[in-house]
């Protein structure tokens, strides 16, 4: 299960990779927004995340305009590795050596095919570990402190 989350300026590239999720099979849950109101990212991004970190969904697909701000509310979210990518080297790296478990992009940054390129390698590559998991349980530990 995918958690979708997006604030009015990544609504319509939300739509657009709910849509592919839907071609390819691949199960979601949509956390909002639904329709291309103004609103809060963090509004949305807090439940998705919520739902990464309780074992509900696997990973979270997050949009806002540049990816960013909701990259931000997400990162806040104990548990949550989020990493706001615009290009296939960073969204297939940070699951390998980050195992990010939340993909930020911007729906004012890149488009749909792009967008869609990003989440299939996000969604479909494993996270490498060994020295990489060191450094993971370093920056769990910063959440404790
Ligand atoms: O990209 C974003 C956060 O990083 C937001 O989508 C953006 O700030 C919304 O701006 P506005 O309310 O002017 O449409």
């Amino acid at each position: 299960m995918i958690a979708l989350a997006a604030d009015h300026g990544g609504f319509s590239l939300k739509e657009e990779v709910r849509a592919w999720l839907d071609e390819q099979g691949i199960a979601y849950r949509d956390f909002g927004s639904y329709d291309g109101a103004s609103c809060d990212y963090p509004d949305m991004a807090a439940p998705a995340c919520e739902a990464v970190v309780s074992g509900e969904c696997e990973r979270a697909l997050l949009f806002c305009g540049t990816g960013i701000g909701i990259s931000i509310a997400a990162n806040k979210v104990p548990g949550i590795r989020a990493a706001c990518c615009s290009d296939y080297f960073s969204a297939k790296f940070t699951r390998m050596h980050n195992d990010a478990n939340a993909l930020c992009m911007g729906g004012r940054v890149i488009g749909p095919g792009l967008a869609i390129e990003l989440a299939d390698v996000f969604l479909h590559t494993e996270f490498e570990g060994g020295r990489h998991q060191r450094r993971i349980d370093k920056i769990s530990a910063l959440e404790s402190r």
